[in-house]
């Protein structure tokens, strides 16, 4: 995508070929800030602090992890030390076991001496694939609103929820890779986006990067979507998942669970768009998925900018009372209309997904 005019990736490597360059998202809406990543320690704290989240590039910064642990000490207890750090920061993605897995198979069989160098190229390839997986599910999901706009003849409503968008991947954005190829393709969309309490993934990151590409829309309460789903105000729902298990069961940010359920009682298409690295083959089903609980922090205050544009957090509850932070939810293959992948738009039920992708090892 492009900032001001820059094509921009939200992750690269940095030209001195020693560090790696990000956006922190914690800073978003209300700063643009690049940061600099030197180590395994700087890319493990980008991924614990969100400052790089959603799950295709959360497996990215854990790839290019890797390959600042291997210019630091490229042996292959310092591999497996970087491995296991790198794991244990966010549970929910299996993109990151499946970025680490990956550079793991790749590094391990090499002499020491070679693994520096094969480690930023494997990485390096790893979000290549990535924005290609992106931009192939784009055009899956640009049939689908070209369908609707051509049916309706009026702009296509899109609900979506939390950031699925180019700020969780590499480039393009899983969910709203569709949205960003039907706006350039002259398709009028609009998308409803919800504020994804308690981080605010939606309000902060959702709403700056379609603000910034000029794609109409507005920012909900999550509240408010089951009542626009009743009043036909949303034509579909597309969000994104961390984890896909192997029947079909999403898990996503907390909160989509209840999208769906709104979604199926009001006959609101519930779509998933996912690529391959975020299907888990190894479990039957979601209630296996781990699901990250944060810090009651993020429940009871509130980060914003106040009147003189200062960064301010505020507290919302009683300083007495407890909060709870579950980050995921897991809504059931039964209330998915479609997952949107690179290879097209699949039924959300276990043989769909193996025909689909016949290579994928399963237990
Ligand atoms: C293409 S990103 C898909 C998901 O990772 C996204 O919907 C999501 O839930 C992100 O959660 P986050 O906690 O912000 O990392």
């Amino acid at each position: 995508m492009r900032i001001d005019g820059q094509p921009t990736r939200t992750i690269a490597p940095l030209e001195d070929g020693r560090g790696v360059r990000i956006i922190d998202q914690t800073l978003l809406p209300h700063r643009l800030e690049l940061r600099v990543l030197r180590s395994l320690e700087d890319a493990a704290e980008a991924i614990s602090a969100m400052r790089v989240r959603g799950a295709p590039l959360i497996g990215a910064t854990a790839a290019y992890g890797v390959a600042l642990a291997m210019q630091e000490d490229a042996s292959e207890t310092h591999l497996e030390i970087a491995c296991a750090r790198l794991l244990a920061t966010r549970p929910t993605a299996v993109n990151l076991p499946w970025a680490l897995e990956r550079m793991q198979r790749t590094l391990a069989p090499l002499a020491p001496t070679a693994r520096r160098e094969a480690a930023w190229q494997e990485a390096a390839a790893i979000c290549e694939e990535d924005v290609a997986l992106n931009a192939a599910i784009g055009r899956h999901g640009l049939t689908l609103i070209a369908a609707l706009h051509r049916k309706q003849g009026q702009p296509v409503q899109v609900m979506t929820h939390c950031n699925a968008g180019w700020l969780a991947t590499v480039d393009w954005g899983t969910a709203l890779a569709p949205v960003y190829m039907a706006h350039d393709a002259g398709i009028p969309v609009h998308v409803w986006v919800s504020e994804t309490r308690p981080r605010n993934q939606g309000a902060a990151l959702t709403a700056w990067e379609l603000a910034r590409h000029g794609v109409p829309h507005a920012v909900i309460a999550d509240n408010a979507a089951g009542h626009l789903m009743q009043r036909g105000d949303v034509d579909l729902v597309i969000v994104g998942a961390d984890r896909v298990a192997a029947n079909g069961d999403v898990a996503n940010k907390i909160g989509t669970y209840l999208k769906a359920l709104a979604a199926r009682d009001n006959g609101v298409p519930f779509y998933v768009a996912v690529p391959g690295p975020s299907i888990d083959w190894r479990l039957d089903e979601g209630r296996a998925i781990p699901i990250e609980v944060r810090a009651p922090r993020e429940v009871t205050h509130v980060t914003g900018v106040d009147a003189e544009d200062k960064l301010r957090e505020v507290r919302l509850t009683p300083a007495s009372s407890d909060a709870l932070n579950p980050a995921f939810d897991v809504t059931p293959a039964r209330l998915v209309t479609g997952l949107i992948t690179e290879r097209g738009v699949l039924v959300a039920q276990k043989a769909a997904l193996r025909q689909a992708y016949p290579e994928a090892e399963c237990p």
